[in-house]
């Protein structure tokens, strides 16, 4: 009889305890970036790390890149260790960090994908066409001849994920990358996650865009203050879009406004009713598809100066996973 022995298949990411201290040294304060982080996350995913402004995505980030040294812990990608293995984890992973820095502005596109292409060893007619397919991916082949000073945020970064690309990563390591995009660009990049997707690669995506993540993430893990707080599926964090809305008015007279807030606050699924000076009002909601209900009765009182928000992650952290009794910061 024949017997078959199953490894199990090496993680893109494997992270255990990891912790990383700034500072501390010439009176310079402590700041726990990551503070005991475990994660873990398969092959051919996308996922998402969610957290809002100084959580400890960047410095996840980097410490996979090999371009920054935890302070204890280990963090492997596809098996190799980031601190012993550098070269091997180099090989595997594409970057892309948001922001200005990192591109040639006085040479065009085509000639940074070149000249990054080259530090990949990459040579001649194989060279050309990673270039060219990558511009025609991001949608850059048209400004292909364009010096990069002159273009927007959104054009600079739609290069840097093709600079990310061009080593053909298997682990793509995607940091705030449709920081500047405007909302089609945005959504083109979706479309992007999605072909890396189905081509079998890794992909780790840090947002603090709960939206984003629900769009494009096959798991979300959310962190906040170097912690991971918890790992979701997309459909839990659509629920808490429909769940956590705001609806704001303006311009409702002073008698009109005294009315409402009796009245919305009656609603059900409606937590909170604030006037705002002058002339506001602000309606937080704590339960599916209140929100509409909301507007329908701010429109039936002749309001028509309205808009629903997004709260901040922060204050959906405090509401959902501050209830579970985790640690988010106030
Ligand atoms: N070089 C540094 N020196 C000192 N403190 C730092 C340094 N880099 C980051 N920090 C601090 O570490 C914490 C985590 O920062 P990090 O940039 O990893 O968070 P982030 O989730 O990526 O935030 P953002 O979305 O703002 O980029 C923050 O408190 C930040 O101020």
């Amino acid at each position: 009889m024949s017997q078959t022995t199953q490894t199990a298949p090496v993680p893109a990411v494997e992270v255990h305890q990891l912790r990383r201290v700034y500072g501390g040294r010439r009176r310079a304060p402590e700041v726990v970036a990551l503070d005991g982080v475990d994660l873990t996350v398969p092959a051919g995913e996308v996922h998402g790390l969610l957290g809002p402004n100084g959580a400890g995505k960047t410095t996840l980030c980097k410490i996979l890149s090999t371009v920054l040294l935890p302070t204890a812990g280990e963090a492997a990608v596809l098996g190799h260790d980031v601190v012993r293995q550098t070269g091997a984890v180099r090989r595997r992973i594409g970057i892309v960090f948001g922001g200005e820095r990192g591109l040639y502005s006085r040479l065009t596109p085509r000639q940074n994908l070149q000249f990054w292409a080259s530090l990949y060893g990459l040579r001649g007619r194989e060279l050309r066409d990673r270039v060219d397919t990558l511009l025609e991916r991001v949608g850059l082949a048209e400004r292909a001849g364009h010096r990069v000073e002159g273009f927007s945020r959104g054009m600079k970064q739609r290069l840097h994920l093709a600079r990310g690309l061009v080593g053909d990563p298997q682990v793509v390591l995607l940091d705030e990358p449709t920081t500047g995009m405007d909302p089609v660009a945005a959504r083109e990049f979706r479309t992007l996650v999605d072909e890396l997707r189905g081509e079998g690669r890794t992909v780790l995506l840090t947002t603090h865009d709960m939206a984003e993540a629900e769009a494009v993430c096959d798991r979300v893990t959310l962190i906040d203050g170097g912690r991971l707080l918890a790992t979701e599926r997309p459909a839990t964090l659509s629920r808490w879009i429909s769940t956590f809305a705001r609806v704001v008015a303006r311009e409702v007279p002073a008698p009109v406004a005294e009315r409402l807030v009796d009245e919305l606050a009656q609603l059900p699924g409606v937590a909170e009713v604030h006037r705002v000076p002058p002339d506001g009002l602000r309606v937080e909601t704590a339960a599916e598809e209140t929100a509409p209900g909301v507007l329908r009765a701010l429109l039936d009182a002749g309001v028509t100066a309205v808009a629903t928000e997004q709260p901040s992650l922060e204050e959906v952290y405090l509401r959902v996973i501050g209830d579970r009794g985790m640690g988010v910061r106030s």
